[in-house]
């Protein structure tokens, strides 16, 4: 069964770092700096548990005026199960809540499909290769 909890504050966010760092780090060989950054002492975190277990987690933060979603992750025995979806799809809705009327996240182009399912539209693309995604409003109907 998949439950969820919502985590702030960075002494509160060990669990999001071991999952951040066993799929960004672990898997994806990026630099260990990447699993914290000073957005987290004011993110808001959600954890998706299959069972007892955490397996995926991404945060919702404010920067330059802008709601943003980044550091999606789910461990990728988990994968393709709609959880990246409903991780999305849960942030969108904390946005909002806190008085979003647009949420952005920043992406490379082969997560642009899960981005679309929840509802984002393209509205640049930069020279990196990344897009930036905006989402108008809440999210509605359910996960794939
Ligand atoms: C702003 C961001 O944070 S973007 C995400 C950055 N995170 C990462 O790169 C971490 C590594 N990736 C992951 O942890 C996972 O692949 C996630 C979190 C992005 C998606 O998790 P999942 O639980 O598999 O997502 P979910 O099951 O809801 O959707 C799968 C969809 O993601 C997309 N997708 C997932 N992984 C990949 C991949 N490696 N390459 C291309 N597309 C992918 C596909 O569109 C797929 O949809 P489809 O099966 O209908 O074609």
């Amino acid at each position: 069964m998949v439950s969820t909890k919502w985590f702030q504050g960075t002494e509160n966010l060990e669990l999001c770092f071991e999952i951040r760092k066993s799929v960004f780090c672990d898997e994806l060989n990026m630099s260990s700096e990447f699993i914290s950054d000073i957005y987290d002492g004011f993110s808001f975190n959600v954890v998706l548990y299959e069972d007892e277990k955490a397996v995926g987690t991404g945060r919702l933060i404010f920067s330059d005026g802008k709601y943003l979603i980044d550091k999606i992750c789910v461990l990728s025995e988990y994968r393709g199960n709609s959880l990246g979806e409903l991780i999305i799809r849960m942030l969108v809705r904390k946005a909002v809540t806190i008085g979003a009327k647009q949420t952005y996240s920043v992406l490379d182009l082969k997560y642009k499909r899960l981005f679309e399912k929840v509802g984002f539209k393209e509205t640049s693309l930069n020279s990196d290769g990344n897009c930036l995604m905006l989402k108008e409003g809440d999210v509605g109907g359910h996960c794939s």
